[in-house]
């Protein structure tokens, strides 16, 4: 394209020279044209090194964490003035976050365990229900002693049955360092807080890569429904997309829409990206995200079977599932914790800190975004049948991820830069 667009300027400079009084100004034309190729080669080297990456996924699903992870790996972190405008996020997430859970307690009928922290309940939620006013220290106190109650706690495990953001419990449990004068977030204090984005968001950053610097941007947009519709405003010249999937949230409803369940509405954002046509070249990584919370809620006796039972039109048989050993060890290589002896030694199937059900649930849900990449799985209607070369330019990799853990996403975004740099390669001709 860019060729074409070169060989038209070359062409039109040519063809004018013609309409030229003197060879003076014919031979200035000439120049300028030379000047203009020139350019224009470089700006399309620059480009071929500039790699344009787009998150995408549902509300709260984790694109900012990882934009925040790519900073933090790429990009020098935050700085103390970053760190420090994020304490009003923070105790707005307190504040949310205790404020869910006492209206809960009402809505669910679930008693304080001690009627002393009655007062305490009742000035929370007068408190808290006004979003204007400051958070006070006070507040914060009196938060804490409500937190401690075990009505709280019971109303915090039946998180599935209301709206509560998941960074509730890391912030509440950490109230004695927040409540501090001298408190300054730290880097996972940044990376659980909780903030919509509601505008395109970009950063930039090079990468050392085969004794080059690559350069890439990376744009982050909102994913809640109102969101979406800015999303075809950054679909020119994406080289990937990392869509990024909460695999935990089989038994929630979404924030926007309390009949739509967040996996199946996850599972048809994806089904939509995979299968537009203006992305049609562009590699899709997936990103099977909040493995952790996942494995919480296994552990606490959740399960997909319910999921299941709900739409059994969509989704397969649960119970009859049966991931193979291979599906079962990539996913446990993946879970954070796992000690790099155990792989040495090539052990890493044995990780006995992991329950089988929470491998299972997490190959299942895999197995259903692979099945829409194949084409086995057809949510909307709505789609034209495409034929077998439609997705021949394009194809999708996964990876299991905790977008809280360094860690884990400095290992899966080494991962992706390698198959991201390939595919653009491949795509320009060059291997
Ligand atoms: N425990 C845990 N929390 C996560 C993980 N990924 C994201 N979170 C938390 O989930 C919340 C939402 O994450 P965001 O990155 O804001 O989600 P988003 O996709 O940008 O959401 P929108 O901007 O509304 O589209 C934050 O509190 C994150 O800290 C994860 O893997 N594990
Ligand atoms: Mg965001």
């Amino acid at each position: 394209m860019r060729d074409h667009v070169m060989s038209c300027f070359g062409t039109c400079v040519e063809e004018s020279t013609k309409f030229y009084n003197t060879p003076e100004e014919s031979k200035k034309a000439r120049l300028r044209d030379k000047q203009l190729t020139r350019l224009l080669h470089k700006y399309h080297k620059e480009d071929m090194k500039r790699l344009k990456l787009l998150l995408l996924g549902t509300g709260e699903s984790g694109k900012s964490t990882i934009t925040k992870q790519m900073k933090i790996i790429h990009i020098n972190g935050f700085d103390n003035h970053e760190r420090l405008s994020k304490i009003v996020d923070i105790k707005r997430n307190i504040r949310d976050a205790i404020l869910s859970m006492a209206g809960a307690m009402h809505n669910l009928s679930i008693p304080l365990q001690d009627e002393s922290n009655q007062p305490c309940l009742e000035y929370v939620l007068r408190e808290a229900s006004n979003t204007e006013q400051e958070i006070t220290q006070e507040f914060l106190e009196k938060t804490q002693q409500l937190w401690s109650d075990g009505g709280i706690q019971e109303c915090y495990e039946q998180s599935h049955r209301y709206q509560l953001i998941d960074c509730a419990k890391y912030f509440l449990d950490r109230l004695d360092e927040i409540r501090r004068d001298d408190y300054i977030p730290n880097d996972q204090d940044i990376l659980r807080c909780r903030a919509i984005t509601n505008s395109i968001q970009h950063i930039e950053f090079n990468v050392p890569d085969a004794g080059d610097q690559v350069k890439f941007s990376v744009y982050d947009v909102g994913g809640q429904r109102g969101e979406r519709k800015k999303w075809i405003q950054v679909f020119d010249s994406v080289v990937a997309i990392l869509f990024v999937a909460d695999a935990s949230t089989f038994d929630q409803c979404l924030l926007e829409d309390s009949d739509k369940n967040r996996l199946l509405e996850a599972l048809e954002i994806f089904e939509q990206v995979w299968n537009n046509r203006f992305l049609r070249n562009v590699s899709v990584l997936l990103f099977i995200n909040k493995i952790d919370i996942l494995a919480e809620k296994v552990l606490r006796g959740r399960s997909i079977q319910q999921l299941n039972e709900l739409y059994p039109d969509v989704f397969p048989e649960y119970s009859s599932f049966n991931p193979s050993n291979s599906a079962k060890l990539e996913f446990m290589e993946s879970f954070p914790g796992g000690s790099d002896i155990h792989k040495k030694k090539g052990r890493s199937a044995s990780r006995p800190d992991i329950d089988p059900e929470v491998v299972k649930t997490a190959v299942y849900i895999k197995h259903l975004f692979m099945k829409i990449v194949k084409g086995e799985l057809k949510l909307k209607e709505t789609f034209e049948p495409h034929d077998k070369e439609w997705h021949s330019q394009h194809n999708c990799e996964y990876y299991y991820t905790c977008a809280v853990d360094t860690n884990n996403v400095k290992k899966v975004l080494n991962g992706c830069r390698t198959v991201i740099i390939r595919k653009h390669l491949e795509r320009f001709g060059i291997i």
